[in-house]
């Protein structure tokens, strides 16, 4: 039989808290058991601590696991019980950043072309681990739970498990608020990302997380909460493990895209400049990555998350990258076609049939604009007369069109560019006004950590604006050029045209 001890108490979600002696006020005020049955011979006793307060409102509980980011609280005991769990000696430690608060630092001289980390599959938290609770996990399985709800709940699980989880030192070290957009409220959203696309995002992303947890209420917890008490299985705790994942999973290409956690090599954090990305190596049979530049002892090793854009890293990261320093930055322009457009049906039936929608998103970069948005422009552009040509402008609005062939409308070009160009200038202009506006915005909250968290969120969106505002700069600047161009071309044509008819007259 394992002895399991599940603690949840609530304390008010601090921002920005600089000691760990906030939790300290937060002690249980009393405890009561509940007894697991995983099996007949197999029975865990977890003992459930709770305060009156979470009776209330499933809305005031908190996270009590993890730590202070800020601080390198609990990361040396991660260091000595990965150690002890079979990591093998490290050329890196952690230390507190300048980048990313902790991170990984070169202990020793490290080459460009070495291969560093090397994390055990042991150490990996999958889809596959062991549950301490193993009937909750039994239970997860037989509803044939999807690998990332499946995960949150068992980063939940082991989480309340506290010490009698293998995994309690790893969690300790976690933070214990993720940096993302899921802890952003909704006026927070609306007041500092009114002008980015990427408010849309996290309002999905937030209804995705909130509905994957109701599913789960409703079709499993409910069902069984002896397993899953709503103390610990609540919106809240799930908020913080999608917020663990989105900032930590990594996706492991040689183990057939398995997403896993793992421990020690999330340490690493993220640089725009760094071209390796972990992986599985067969042949050592571990996470590694191989070093694309040299490192200097004391020098802080980065890895790329991957191709994102600045508001893709703040999406999911919590952080944005200096403006014009991610060669991947990308900001989302929203093109719509007029109710008032004679073929308006005509046009959202084609777009349907290709999965696309009005408004529609499309990425454009400090480089340019994809075929697919300009196809879309034709196609919000286009005259009656051309209603043949609709659903192939659709199907190259799409991405599910494998030619990527560019469509050529020489006469409806500049009215597509105008189009395009008007979009932008639109954009711009809710970018300027928040920027102007963000100055004097939000100086009157009195208690000290409210405007510590509001002056950290304007100045994350404040970057986020700026560097996608400059892409639009760059577009406009295009734009404007090639109708220029396309102007004086015809005005070159008809000046030659006019020469002629005189010629003839
Ligand atoms: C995989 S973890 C990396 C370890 C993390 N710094 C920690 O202390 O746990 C990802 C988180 O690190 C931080 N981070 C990573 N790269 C960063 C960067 N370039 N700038 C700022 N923060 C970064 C963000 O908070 C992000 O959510």
């Amino acid at each position: 039989m394992v002895e399991a001890s599940r603690a949840f108490h609530t304390a008010p979600i601090g921002f920005i808290s600089t000691t760990s002696s906030s939790r300290l006020l937060n002690k249980p005020t009393h405890h009561h058991s509940v007894r697991l049955r995983s099996s007949r011979r197999n029975a865990i006793r977890c003992s459930i601590s709770t305060s009156d307060s979470n009776k209330l409102s499933v809305k005031q509980n908190a996270i009590t696991w993890g730590c202070e980011v800020d601080s390198l609280e609990n990361a040396s005991d991660l260091q000595k019980w990965l150690s002890d769990s079979g990591l093998p000696p490290q050329k890196m430690a952690i230390e507190k950043v300048e980048v990313g608060e902790r991170g990984l630092v070169a202990l020793t001289n490290i080459r460009k072309g070495e291969k560093l980390l090397f994390v055990p599959p042991s150490l990996f938290i999958t889809s596959d681990s062991e549950w301490t609770c193993p009937e909750a996990g039994r239970v997860l399985r037989r509803y044939s739970v999807p690998d990332w709800p499946l995960l949150a709940t068992y980063l939940i699980s082991e989480a309340s498990l506290m010490k009698s989880s293998r995994w309690s030192n790893y969690i300790s070290a976690l933070p214990r608020q993720p940096y993302s957009l899921l802890y952003w409220t909704p006026a927070e959203l609306d007041r500092y990302l009114e002008a980015s696309q990427i408010r849309e995002r996290a309002v999905e992303r937030i209804t995705n997380v909130v509905g994957t947890y109701n599913d789960l209420r409703l079709r499993i917890f409910n069902k069984h909460p002896e397993l899953f008490p709503e103390e610990i299985f609540n919106l809240e705790t799930f908020k913080w493990s999608f917020g663990i994942l989105f900032s930590r999973l990594v996706r492991l290409p040689s183990m057939n895209d398995k997403v896993a956690l793992v421990p020690w090599a999330d340490m690493l954090n993220h640089s725009c400049e760094v071209q390796t990305f972990l992986d599985y190596d067969k042949s050592s049979q571990g996470v590694v990555f191989t070093t694309d530049r040299q490192y200097q002892p004391g020098e802080q090793v980065f890895i790329s998350y991957g191709k994102k854009s600045n508001g893709e890293l703040l999406l999911s990261y919590g952080f944005v990258p200096r403006a014009g320093t991610n060669p991947n930055d990308s900001v989302e322009l929203s093109l719509s076609i007029s109710k008032s457009d004679k073929c308006y049906n005509e046009k959202l039936a084609v777009l349907r049939m290709y999965g696309l929608s009005i408004p529609q998103r499309f990425p454009v970069q400090i480089t340019g604009w994809p075929v697919e948005l300009m196809a879309y422009a034709y196609l919000a552009v286009s005259p009656p007369s051309m209603s043949n040509e609709f659903e192939k402008m659709a199907s190259s609005a799409s991405n599910k069109n494998t030619s990527k062939k560019d469509l050529q409308y020489p006469d409806l070009e500049e009215l597509a560019l105008q189009f395009i160009l008007d979009n932008c200038e639109a954009s711009i202009s809710k970018y300027s006004k928040f920027l102007q506006q963000s100055g004097s915005m939000d100086l009157d909250v009195k208690s000290p950590k409210q405007l510590n968290r509001r002056l950290f969120l304007k100045q994350l969106a404040v970057d986020l604006c700026t560097s996608e505002q400059r892409i639009l700069f760059r577009s406009q600047y295009i734009l404007r050029r090639r109708l220029r161009d396309i102007k004086s071309g015809e005005l070159k044509a008809l000046t030659i045209f006019n020469g002629f008819r005189n010629l003839f007259k």
